[in-house]
């Protein structure tokens, strides 16, 4: 029985008049859904056939003695899906004589924070909703603190389940200062308090007689007439391109929708990141060339001269184009069912352009009821924090504050591509075009010709005691045999060293796999071929480490040894006594290993002795 209404439809019948989106947020049972379904119900936007849906449907399934149960008409809704993960948001439609309305009906349960944050970045007001008898609860605190986050800057503070404390002006009032508090925290000034009853439509459509001594507007009369306009400063003209039209030799045009300004033929833009500069020639659309196209509209842009605009890249006006960087502070909304680890490559999505991106420092996690700081080196399911950002090329960006469509990203997993994270850019670190490559003269070629050999990365990976480091070395005496010039990097040596500083933890071991990743670079870039012998347990980090080099540059050799074999080996005691609990964090013990899927080699020290394998690992590299 969902509601089928097309938002396009919906847009085009109510072209004048103001438009509200916003989002409901709360507890579970504070009473979100029957708020929807009556203002919905209400305001008559409901159909006949919908409405006997219902009333049938209360009989079987309601909760209210065969009366309609208005929550039945926004819970049990599709979930849509994106990106791999369940964004469970109902999105409604209604309106008034005043107003049209969006609204996003969020699920309360803690897990489904993301889908809160989903609902809130595109809403103006934030409907939140306290039950009388509760007060604030954590889920206020967590849904307030991500409503700031993700920019809305009004609320309307609903507290329900008035008739159920009896209609008490003083725990309407004891609420409600307790709120103003922590909303003033986050920097949400505009807090508009309504004592309710959702149930009985007390103070919904109309002021309800229970209430005298209150003498503001209802819901629907502060939802019909609150001004959101003034909330972000007015930007010039973007239009992130979505695609580049190409039919034929004679047009080029990018394609996107108006994400913030106008734009008209003749103006001056920038293309973003290149910050190459051109007119508007047209503006296409299936219905005819356009004189002018505001935020919002879908258009094609042909411009005068041959820029080159890929997908991703942003046309700005170039009175005021937005920034380009490549490293920024950022707040991110980790949803991700494994850990964030710092180090880790992701996709990060901004606009209409996907790039690779590591977090590179968790400054701190913010506890979203006390609002503290709290240090961090990985970040859980739902939980918060302000980070650095690190991307592998630049992108065109806005502060969040300032603009929601170029601020926001989300970060998505490279395994799986389910979306794990979202977040808001705060501010460019640093001009991404402040740091240059040097130029050097004598380069990688001259090197590797000097030394009479093809520089490579073999990159050992397999449990403790697998046999990495018997074979690597067995590979390296007969290199240097045959006048190869070569170097062994392996785990128990580098962390000695270079990263003595780092643990077993999945974080450190992310950090000292992306260290080693970047020295077996330098060594292949002086010439060597160099053999790398670590653990290193994840997928993601072997993955970045092949990033770094040419395709037939890097071999991944799989040291396949089963647990088993390895713990009966035992060659330094260390499985022992992680099995007596004495070294947490143990590779196959209690902390995982996953295999690769594509090595270039897969050795069974099982089955074939060191020197066999060794001779294969040669024979693989010369041959
Ligand atoms: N908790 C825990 N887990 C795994 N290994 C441990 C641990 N503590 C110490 N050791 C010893 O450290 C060596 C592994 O270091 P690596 O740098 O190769 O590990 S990793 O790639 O970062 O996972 C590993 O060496 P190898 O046996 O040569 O693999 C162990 O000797
Ligand atoms: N086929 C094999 N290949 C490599 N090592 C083997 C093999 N069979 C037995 N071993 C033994 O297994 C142990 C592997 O230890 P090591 O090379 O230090 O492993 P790692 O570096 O992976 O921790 C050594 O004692 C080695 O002699």
């Amino acid at each position: 029985m969902a509601v089928a209404e097309d938002i396009a439809a919906y847009l085009r019948r109510h072209e004048t008049g103001g438009l509200l989106r916003f989002i409901t947020c709360g507890s579970v049972d504070d009473g979100k859904s029957t708020l929807i379904g009556r203002l919905l119900h209400d305001t008559r936007r409901l159909f006949d056939d919908q409405l006997a849906a219902l009333r049938d449907d209360s009989r079987r399934h309601g909760t209210q003695n065969g009366e309609i149960d208005y929550a039945l008409l926004v819970d049990g809704l599709a979930a849509e899906r994106e990106q791999g993960i369940t964004i469970d948001v109902a999105y409604r439609y209604f309106g008034t004589d005043k107003r049209r309305f969006i609204v996003a009906d969020c699920p309360g349960h803690e897990q489904y924070t993301r889908n809160m944050a989903t609902g809130a970045s595109t809403a103006d007001l934030a409907v939140v909703l306290v039950d009388a008898r509760k007060g604030l609860l954590t889920q206020t605190r967590r849904h307030t603190y991500i409503a700031a986050l993700l920019g809305i800057r009004h609320v309307l503070l609903a507290v329900n389940k008035m008739d159920l404390v009896g209609y008490d002006r003083a725990v309407f009032e004891a609420i409600v200062a307790e709120y103003r508090e922590l909303a003033a925290q986050r920097g949400i000034t505009a807090v508009t308090a309504i004592p309710l009853s959702a149930l009985r439509g007390d103070n919904l459509l109309l002021r309800s007689p229970e209430t005298p001594w209150y003498d503001g507007p209802s819901v629907l009369e502060h939802l019909e007439t609150v001004d959101v306009a003034q909330d972000r400063p007015a930007l010039g003209f973007r239009l992130p391109v979505q695609w580049v039209n190409r039919p034929n030799q004679n047009f080029r045009g990018f394609a996107g929708t108006v994400a913030a300004g106008e734009v008209r033929p003749g103006d001056e833009i920038a293309a973003l990141p290149s910050g190459r500069r051109s007119k508007v020639a047209r503006i296409v659309t299936a219905g005819g060339d356009l004189d002018l196209a505001v935020a919002g509209q879908a258009v094609t842009l042909t411009l005068e001269d041959e820029l080159d605009v890929s997908r991703g890249d942003v046309l700005a006006s170039a009175a005021e184009p937005p920034e380009a960087a490549d490293q920024f502070a950022a707040h991110l909304l980790w949803m991700g069912e494994q850990p964030l680890l710092p180090g880790r490559p992701y996709w990060l999505k901004i606009g209409a352009r996907t790039v690779s991106a590591t977090v590179t420092e968790i400054k701190h996690k913010i506890d979203v009821n006390t609002q503290a700081a709290l240090a961090a080196k990985h970040l859980e399911l739902n939980e918060v924090a302000y980070c650095n950002l690190s991307l592998d090329q630049p992108v065109a960006f806005e502060p969040y504050a300032d603009d929601r469509a170029l601020g926001a990203f989300i970060l998505i997993d490279r395994q799986d591509n389910a979306t794990v994270a979202a977040g808001t850019l705060d501010f460019a670190l640093r001009r991404a075009g402040n740091i240059h490559w040097q130029h050097v003269d004598v380069d990688k070629q001259a090197r590797a010709r000097s030394k009479g050999q093809s520089p490579r990365c073999v990159w050992f990976t397999g449990l403790s005691g697998s046999g990495k480091s018997t074979i690597a070395n067995l590979v390296e005496k007969r290199l240097h045999a045959q006048g190869h010039h070569t170097y062994i990097l392996d785990g128990d040596n580098v962390r000695h060293g270079l990263n003595k500083d780092l643990g077993f933890t999945d974080e450190d071991r992310v950090e000292n796999i992306r260290r080693v990743a970047e020295v077996a670079k330098l060594m292949t870039d002086a010439g060597l071929i160099v053999l790398v012998s670590f653990i290193s347990p994840f997928r993601a980090e072997r993955r970045m480490a092949r990033e770094l080099f040419a395709p037939d540059e890097f071999v991944e050799v799989y040291v396949d040894t089963p647990l088993a074999v390895a713990e009966d080996r035992d060659v330094k005691g260390l499985y022992a006594k992680a099995r007596a609990g004495k070294i947490p964090n143990f590779t196959g013990i209690d902390s995982p290993y996953e295999a690769p899927e594509a090595p270039e080699l897969v050795l069974d020290t099982v089955s074939e002795d060191a020197e066999t394998l060794a001779q294969r690992v040669i024979d693989r590299l010369l041959g």
